[in-house]
This record gives structure tokens, sequence and C-alpha cells, in this order.
């Protein structure tokens, strides 16, 4: 099938990949020229493990093409995805200016019936709207059929997410759409679910604010183990065997970040408070998240006493391991209040660069681990990278000023370092 993805970032690049990998003929156009440059030369512009080898292969086979065309990529192609970006207004709702520009877009070159798949994660009704929105932009009254089909991969984990999902929701008024999708999808050996557009919307935020939920739970759990000297690790063991609940999702820590979590539910809340149903357990959910970070400060500061003139080496700035993305990771709370309160910041990221702004007020970053830790009053850690957990701590014991670790995802052996005569504290992992 010949397939348009419209918006190259990591979910629109990450299925044209995975979608050549299928056999389908895909292009992907984005308007964002230098991310179409990389990309056109092969060079995967983000990092996510095993993208790259599997663009490779695809552009190689000649399956896969990158385009700031809008034009001849609307024209030459049947099948088209949306994969733009749905960011948050300051009101928390969602901000759809992409998606209607797309959709735009499409109205403005479409030249014969299209079927138009919603993959970004918009508010419930919004997929019923693109209909009108691509209709309204053009002239030519060919039919449109829409769909909204989400996407649940992770960063970090985006090519196995993609390949082998645990299931594919497809939601669409038109049988036409629904079957066109199936078979897109005729590699996949996954549940799939047919359901309506608004289901298939319902779906995707009630399954992200279900997941951060089970972190918050888990996080509130925490702070009363700390308070009862259980290891919450246990308990989320323990919790994670019995099947109704399952394993997933209970790491107690710093709380989420990302680019999705925290505005989807911010946009969930919106949704359901105009609506007049506040989601009033969601609501907690989005507190106790907010806490996180000046709950493992105030660990910090109990510990070394006023943070003024020490030295801070903060472990880890993307928003979790194996990805670049910074979007609301708590490495940023984390470092904007240390500055506050006037501690010398150094940063370690074995991916992510510093952005100039932090540089500019006064954040150093190195990239080895040792040097930022080197003569540390205390030591955070943000990201949960496995490099972390392979550093020599009895080389660390001896470099810092003062053996303090506070470890923000409950990552490191904490009976080994109190054996190396560490202070070590965890979140609810004593
Ligand atoms: N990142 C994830 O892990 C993830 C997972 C599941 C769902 N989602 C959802 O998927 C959507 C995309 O997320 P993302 O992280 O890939 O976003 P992103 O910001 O990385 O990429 C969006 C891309 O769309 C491009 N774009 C914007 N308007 C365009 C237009 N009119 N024509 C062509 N390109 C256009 C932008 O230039 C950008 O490259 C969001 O709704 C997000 O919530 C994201
Ligand atoms: O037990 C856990 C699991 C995760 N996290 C944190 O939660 C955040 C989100 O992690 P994760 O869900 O693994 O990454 P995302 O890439 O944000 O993926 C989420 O958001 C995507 C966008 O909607 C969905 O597609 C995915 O299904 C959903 O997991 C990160 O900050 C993690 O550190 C925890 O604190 N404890």
């Amino acid at each position: 099938m010949k397939i348009l993805l419209i918006g190259q970032g990591y979910v629109g690049t990450t299925m044209a990949v995975v979608l050549a990998n299928a056999g389908h003929e895909v292009t992907g156009l984005d308007i964002d020229h230098d991310k179409i440059a990389s990309l056109q030369k092969g060079k995967l512009y983000f990092y996510e493990p095993g993208v790259q080898k599997m663009l490779d292969k695809q552009l190689e086979a000649n399956r896969l093409q990158f385009t700031t065309d809008a034009r001849q990529a609307v024209v030459n192609n049947d099948i088209l995805f949306i994969t733009v970006g749905t960011p948050s207004l300051s009101n928390g709702n969602a901000d759809l200016t992409y998606i209607k520009n797309a959709a735009k877009m499409i109205g403005q070159y479409k030249n014969k019936k299209k079927i138009i798949v919603v993959k970004s994660t918009v508010p419930v009704g919004t997929t019923e709207k693109v209909k009108d929105w691509v209709m309204e932009a053009g002239e030519d009254t060919a039919p449109v059929e829409v769909a909204m089909n989400p996407e649940f991969l992770r960063e970090g984990n985006a090519l196995q997410d993609a390949l082998y999902p645990d299931r594919i929701v497809i939601g669409s008024h038109s049988d036409e759409a629904l079957e066109t999708i199936h078979q897109l999808y005729q590699q996949w050996n996954c549940p799939f679910i047919k359901t309506t557009p608004r289901g298939a919307e319902m779906i995707k935020y009630a399954s992200n604010g279900f997941l951060a939920t089970k972190i918050s739970f888990i996080n509130e759990i925490a702070m009363l183990c700390d308070k009862l000297e259980v290891n919450v690790r246990d308990v989320s063991k323990g919790m994670g065997l019995d099947k109704r609940i399952g394993p997933s999702f209970l790491e107690a820590g710093l709380g989420y970040g990302g680019s999705c979590f925290p505005k989807d539910i911010k946009e969930f809340l919106w949704t359901a408070n105009t609506n007049q149903i506040p989601l009033s357990i969601l609501s907690k959910v989005e507190q106790v998240n907010h806490h996180q970070p000046d709950y493992l400060l105030d660990k910090v500061k109990k510990q070394v006493g006023s943070l003024t003139g020490k030295n801070v080496a903060v472990l880890g700035l993307a928003f979790k391991p194996h990805t670049d993305d910074t979007r609301e990771s708590v490495s940023i709370p984390i470092i904007q209040q240390l500055l506050e309160e006037k501690a010398i910041v150094t940063v370690h990221d074995p991916v992510v660069n510093l952005e100039a702004n932090w540089i500019e007020k006064g954040v150093l970053q190195n990239n080895d681990p040792y040097q930022v830790i080197k003569e540390s009053d205390a030591i955070i850690i943000c990201t949960n990278w496995p490099q972390y957990e392979a550093l020599d701590w009895k080389k660390v014991r001896k470099i810092v000023r003062h053996p303090a670790i506070f470890d923000g995802r409950n990552m490191l052996n904490a009976e080994q370092l109190s054996e190396l005569r560490f202070h070590y504290e965890g979140i609810g992992y004593p």
C-alpha cells in the first residue's frame, strides 16, 4: 500500500520505518526542512535504539522516501497518516493547530478519495472534525474516510513497541477504513480492537491516565514506606506478581515526565472538567507527580544542609533512559530548584547535551561521570541509565567530598553502597 505519514517526529519516523519494513511504499513528510534533509541523507536526527539500522535497510530497499513537497506527497498517496504534535495550551487543552494545518493541507491538494488516519493523540471528538477541516479546505469533492489509530509506543523502546504492540486500536465509522487499516497491519500478530473514532481517542487517554495512576499510586505508597521503613521495591514485586495488578509501572521514584503523560493528563482533565465530569483520581495523580522532585530535594537538604555553594552532581537529563528527549523531564525542576538554592550544579547524561540557557545560568556539564561526581557534596540520580549502575562506586567513594547519594530512580544497590559508607537514600527505599 502507498502510505504517507505527515509529521516526521518520534512517532512519524518510527512508524514510517516500521511500515516500510512491512513491505509498504512509504513517504515521510515534514514542514521542517532540516529534519527532512537529515532523513534524506539517511541520518536519524534523534536517538532511538534500533531505528537507524532499520532506516538504512528501508532506504536501501527503496521502500521509503522523505519530502517537504506536500502537494506531491498528498497526490501520490492513498492512505494519509497524521503524526504531528499535539502540545498543551496554557489551559491544559490540546493545541490542535498542527492537526488543523495538516488537515487543511490534505484538503488543499487532495485530488481523489483518501483514507486519513489520525495517529497523533487527540481529544475525544477531534478525528470526526478532521473530515470537515479537510473538506472545507479544497475544491475536490471526492470523499474522505477518516479513522483514529492511536499509537502506544514508548520512547527508548519505540521499535519493539511498534513492531510488537499489545494491541492495535482502529476507530472509524467507515467499514472501508477499518478494513483497509486492518489490512495494512496484517503482518502484526496482536489483538485488533475496532471501535468508533471517539472510542479510539478515549482508549488512548484512558490508557495513559491509568499508567500514570499506577506510578503516582506507588509513589504515595513509597512515601509511607519511607516512614515505616519498608522497601517499596519489595512491595512493587509482591503486588506485581498478582496477575490482576501486573508488574509494570510500579517503579517508585521521581515520577513521570516526557512528552506524553504530563500533556495528555492535562488534556484529559480539561476535557473532563469541560464536560462537568471531573476525573478526581487523575487530578490527584497529577498533584502527587508534581510533588516528587520536592520530596527528593527535601531529603537532600536534610542530609547536606543548606545547598548554597554545595557541589551537586546530577546524573541524567533525559526523561527516561535510552532517549535524548528532555521534554518535561524531572531533571528540569530539580536543576531549577538547585540553582535557586545557589548550589553549584554539574550534570551528566550519556546522550543529551545541555541547552544553552542552562549553560548561561551556570550549569556545568561533563561527558565523564567521574568528573561530574568529583568533589561533590551530593549525587542526585534523575534518569535510570544503566551506565550509572555500572559506575565503579568504590572509585566514586574516593573522589567525592561528601558521600551522599539520592537515587531518584531506586536503581542502585543500597546495601553495597552502605557498605562503602555512602549515605544512600532512594524513594521508599531505605
Ligand atoms: N513521542 C511518543 O512517544 C508518542 C507516543 C505515542 C503517541 N504520541 C503522540 O503522537 C503525536 C506526535 O508525537 P511526536 O513525539 O512524534 O511529536 P514530534 O514533535 O516529535 O513531531 C511532530 C512533527 O510534526 C511536524 N509537523 C507539524 N506540522 C506539520 C505539517 N502541517 N505537515 C508536516 N509536518 C508537520 C513537526 O515539524 C514535527 O517534526 C503527538 O500527538 C503525541 O502525543 C507520541
Ligand atoms: O514504573 C514506572 C514507569 C515509568 N516511570 C516514568 O514515567 C515516564 C514515562 O515513561 P514511559 O511510559 O516508559 O515512556 P513514554 O515514552 O512517555 O511512553 C508513554 O507515553 C506514550 C505517549 O502517549 C505512550 O504511547 C506509551 O504507551 C506510554 O508508556 C518516565 O519519566 C518514566 O521514568 C516511572 O516513574 N515509573
